[in-house]
């Protein structure tokens, strides 16, 4: 075919059909303006802050940006991935990515990941994949639950890049799975073995989601109720009673309403009503990162610990486990569908 082209036309790749795993993004090191440059522009999407721009660029530019970055890099540095001198979050997206690839790789599929905020930014991957000849590409935010905050500007993100683009893909973006029979019952899998696996039994086992400004909630945002169904659909699964598996709400950021319970609030009182042994999972995120590691597993230890808690476990999030790779592969070969 390329020697049939006409002098200066450019080359023209083989179709193929391209699947990008979008995440939120992590910053590239731990020091205060690596930590500064991601969280601008995190903390700058209008998605993730409603303020109005008048009143939210001094609050972030005079006052968060000015003492967070070393408190989260801290933070960031406990729980930094020591072989690769990389972010947990980056690690096992490109490792979920890895394995999917792999996976999809006799069906004429290429597989890429790319992230919200940060690198690898999602329109340098798009590009990527138009340019290895991708003329329909699926996104998948990996968000079990969907949220404006995070899925929505995922893909507004993914759609800027597109405006770009004279030869524009097809384009697919794959729904939220909260509810998807496959997912749930890989994480009541994922809750049962980790239970298992341990060595007490615990009184009580908490999913702790992200929260979410309550307001949100209010306007209309599906996050809150997709968190509650997920917790639902699994502990019927497990055939539990409801007093064995809770819902909380991690990772609260500035002073308005956040979602309720607090995990943080509930890890610090269960110990004082008599539960001293908890399990805690963390279903929101598809990969471990600083919310989980940190927040959860270290932080949630101590705090529960602190107040007279006996025993405490963290189960990890699904990541590329072969269970979890299970999921998303069943999840994406649905959504790609009439393609393949
Ligand atoms: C400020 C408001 C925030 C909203 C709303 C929010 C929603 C939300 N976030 C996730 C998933 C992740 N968040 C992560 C980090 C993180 N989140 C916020 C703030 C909001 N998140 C901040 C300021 C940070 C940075 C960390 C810090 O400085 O403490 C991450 C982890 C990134 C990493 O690098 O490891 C994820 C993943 C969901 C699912 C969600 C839904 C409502
Ligand atoms: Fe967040
Ligand atoms: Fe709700």
């Amino acid at each position: 075919m390329p020697d049939l082209l006409p002098a200066g036309h450019p080359p023209v790749a083989t179709p193929k059909i391209g699947v990008l795993l979008l995440n939120l993004g992590t910053p590239d090191a731990t020091d205060y303006w690596s930590v500064r440059r991601y969280l601008k522009e995190f903390l700058s999407d209008p998605r993730v802050i409603e303020t109005p721009k008048w009143l939210w660029w001094p609050i972030l530019n005079l006052v968060i940006l000015s003492f967070r970055p070393q408190k989260s890099g801290a933070n960031y540095a406990r729980i930094w991935d020591k072989r690769t001198n990389e972010s947990p979050l980056l690690v096992i997206t490109r490792d979920q990515a890895t394995s999917l690839g792999q996976r999809l790789a006799g069906d004429n599929v290429v597989v890429d990941y790319a992230m919200r905020y940060g690198n690898p930014s999602t329109a340098s991957r798009l590009e990527a994949l138009q340019k290895a000849g991708c003329q329909k590409i699926l996104l998948v935010p990996l968000y079990p639950q969907y949220s404006a905050t995070t899925t929505a500007t995922a893909n507004d993100k993914a759609f800027d890049a597109l405006a770009k683009m004279r030869w524009q893909p097809a384009v697919r973006t794959a729904p939220a799975y909260f509810d998807d029979p496959f997912y749930v019952e890989t994480l009541a899998n994922s809750i049962r073995d980790g239970v298992a696996a341990l060595d007490f039994e615990p009184d009580l086992v908490i999913t702790s989601y992200h929260g979410m400004p309550q307001d949100y909630l209010e306007k209309g945002d599906p996050y809150h109720c997709q968190c509650l169904k997920t917790t639902r659909l699994v502990r019927e699964k497990l055939g539990w009673s409801k007093d064995k598996l809770m819902v909380t709400f991690q990772s609260r950021f500035g002073p308005t309403k956040w979602l309720e319970p607090y995990t943080d609030e509930t890890l610090k009182s269960l110990p004082g009503k008599g539960i001293k042994k908890v399990a805690i999972l963390a279903p929101a995120f598809s990969a471990d990162c600083i919310e989980t590691l940190e927040e959860i597993a270290i932080t949630g230890e101590e705090e529960f610990m602190h107040a007279g808690g006996e025993r405490y476990a963290y189960i990890p999030c699904l990541n590329a486990s072969p269970a979890g790779m299970d999921m998303i592969e069943n999840m994406v070969r649905r959504e790609l569908k009439g393609w393949l």
